[in-house]
């Protein structure tokens, strides 16, 4: 009941899974429903830690129930400016490691913006021009950070934004260090789709796992909708679902 009324308050579909494996199950099948029905779907990737799981679910029920990925188009929310391509660290090795080695996609098919580009202005408006022209995405998958970026657009990005070169913040380039040897090798910098890039997607499906990430939890559920926080901006899209774990809700006050 309570949910409900978030729901009708703040325009957003919560669902509170009792745990991360529970949080990646749902995740996973929302994707498997939205590619049965429309097999040439487009659909918009998230990396870093949260969606990890619900990228093995999806290797697992290719496996076993062939739902196949060959007439879906993908595009990345972000890279790093600066990895090589084959670089471990970079975004588009993290979607073939976890995703796309192990299902029928067609590489033709997969976008992601390429931090190495000589001129990233230019790469950056052809990202947007090749999703105007495959999009609108269908569903857009979306991770968050502590201090509420969505994608890589930190606090203070303006709702208008297209896909951008950004300066990473030190509290997301340290939240990030986990996956580097050390916090030096973290590029400065990154390429993400915009806000308003992102809010042009049908449907989005945001998943929020972890302790460190209830405080942003509770602010997107209760504080303003204001360009210091950013994913907040989701309380103005028609079609949002959320997949919260019990351990994210620590310190969430479910208040109706
Ligand atoms: N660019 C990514 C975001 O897209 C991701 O949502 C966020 C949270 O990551 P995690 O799921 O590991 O907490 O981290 C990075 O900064």
């Amino acid at each position: 009941m309570a949910l409900l009324n978030i729901k009708e308050r703040n325009n957003l579909n919560i669902i509170t899974a009792e745990s991360y494996e529970t949080l990646s199950k749902m995740a996973s099948q929302f994707i498997i429903d939205e590619v049965n029905s429309k097999p040439n779907a487009t659909i918009g990737m998230a990396t870093g830690g949260t969606p990890l799981q619900m990228y093995q679910l999806l290797q697992e029920d290719y496996k076993q129930n062939g739902t196949s990925y060959c007439n879906v188009t993908t595009f990345n929310l972000d890279e790093y400016v600066g990895l090589a391509k084959d670089n471990p660290n970079s975004y588009y090795q993290y979607m073939k490691k976890h995703l796309f080695n192990h299902i029928d996609i067609e590489q033709n098919n997969v976008f992601i913006p390429n931090g190495e580009s000589k001129d990233l202005v230019e790469e950056c408006n052809l990202y947007e021009r090749y999703l105007l022209e495959k999009g609108p995405i269908d569903i857009q998958i979306l991770g968050l950070g502590s201090n509420g970026h969505i994608g890589f657009n930190e606090p203070g990005t303006p709702f208008s934004s297209k896909t951008h070169v950004v300066e990473l913040t030190d509290s997301t380039r340290k939240a990030n260090a986990r996956y580097f040897d050390n916090l030096d090798q973290v590029p400065t910098h990154a390429i993400t789709m915009g806000i308003d890039t992102i809010m042009r997607a049908k449907k989005i499906l945001l998943l929020v796992s972890g302790k460190n990430k209830s405080n942003a939890y509770e602010q997107l559920l209760h504080g303003k909708i204001s360009e210091q926080f950013p994913v907040s901006v989701l309380r103005n899209h028609p079609s949002v679902h959320i997949i919260a774990d019990m351990s994210s809700l620590e310190s969430v006050t479910i208040r109706v």
